[in-house]
């Protein structure tokens, strides 16, 4: 269980939220709805360990998040030009999450790492990864490029993929598609959608598509 215990969040004396409680079971997929500015991106930062709150704990089993290794909360955000290391190729970036390297790989998971030194590159083309990739569309000629040498949409497949292969237990998808195409997006979908009942995760996500929500949730949380 995905749990948010009494969560405060101010920003210069605004107060965003306040004794926010909440959980998420693994098979659940959440929707989390409000308004423009209301604070939904930094209740994802939170339950992933990126923002620390005023007052409150976010608890996977009962249990704080971990500070070091990989996170069990993945979260892929809306930037994926932010998340990915501008250093790495994308080769590098994937191993870097396959290895545990990343503490959150979908979203900024590469500030004050290097690359592995070694890089097991069999292991991209072990059968359960070489699949994953192909069903998020990633190109084998894409993993030698660097970030800015791929598109928006070819950079969030590649964050998507590095989430997946942290092996988190909750993933927070907090508006991943709002920059692709209608096929893109529903093949993105599909893909997480196939993962999460694959393997059980709870998926927790911010989408401004009614659409796309309801043929999603199994439930709606409102800010
Ligand atoms: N690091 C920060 N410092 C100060 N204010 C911040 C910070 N991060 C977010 N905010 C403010 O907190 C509020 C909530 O921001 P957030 O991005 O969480 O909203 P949101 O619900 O995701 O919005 P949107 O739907 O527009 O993406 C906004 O008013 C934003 O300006």
């Amino acid at each position: 269980m995905l749990e948010a215990r009494n969560l405060t969040v101010a920003f210069d004396g605004r107060v965003l939220f306040e004794n926010l409680s909440l959980s998420i079971a693994p098979g659940e997929r959440v929707q989390i709805a409000a308004p423009s500015g209301a604070g939904k991106t930094t209740l994802c930062r939170v339950l992933a360990g990126y923002l620390a709150p005023q007052a409150g704990k976010v608890l996977v089993d009962g249990a704080p998040l971990p500070k070091k290794g990989p996170c069990p909360v993945q979260l892929i955000g809306q930037h994926p030009e932010r998340a990915l290391d501008p250093r790495l190729r994308m080769e590098a970036s994937l191993l870097e999450a396959l290895a545990g390297q990343g503490a959150n790989a979908g979203e900024g998971g590469h500030r004050g790492r290097r690359a592995p030194k070694r890089s097991p590159r069999e292991s991209l083309s072990e059968s359960s990864t070489a699949l994953l990739l192909e069903a998020l569309g990633i190109q084998s000629r894409w993993l030698a490029r660097y970030p800015h040498e791929l598109s928006g949409g070819e950079m969030q497949r590649f964050c998507i993929a590095r989430a997946l292969l942290a092996n988190p237990r909750y993933l927070i998808a907090d508006e991943i598609s709002t920059m692709l195409d209608a096929v893109t997006q529903a093949q993105i979908w599909s893909v997480l959608l196939h993962q999460a009942a694959q393997r059980d995760l709870g998926l927790i996500f911010v989408s401004h598509s009614p659409a796309l929500a309801s043929r999603l949730a199994t439930r709606v949380i409102l800010l």
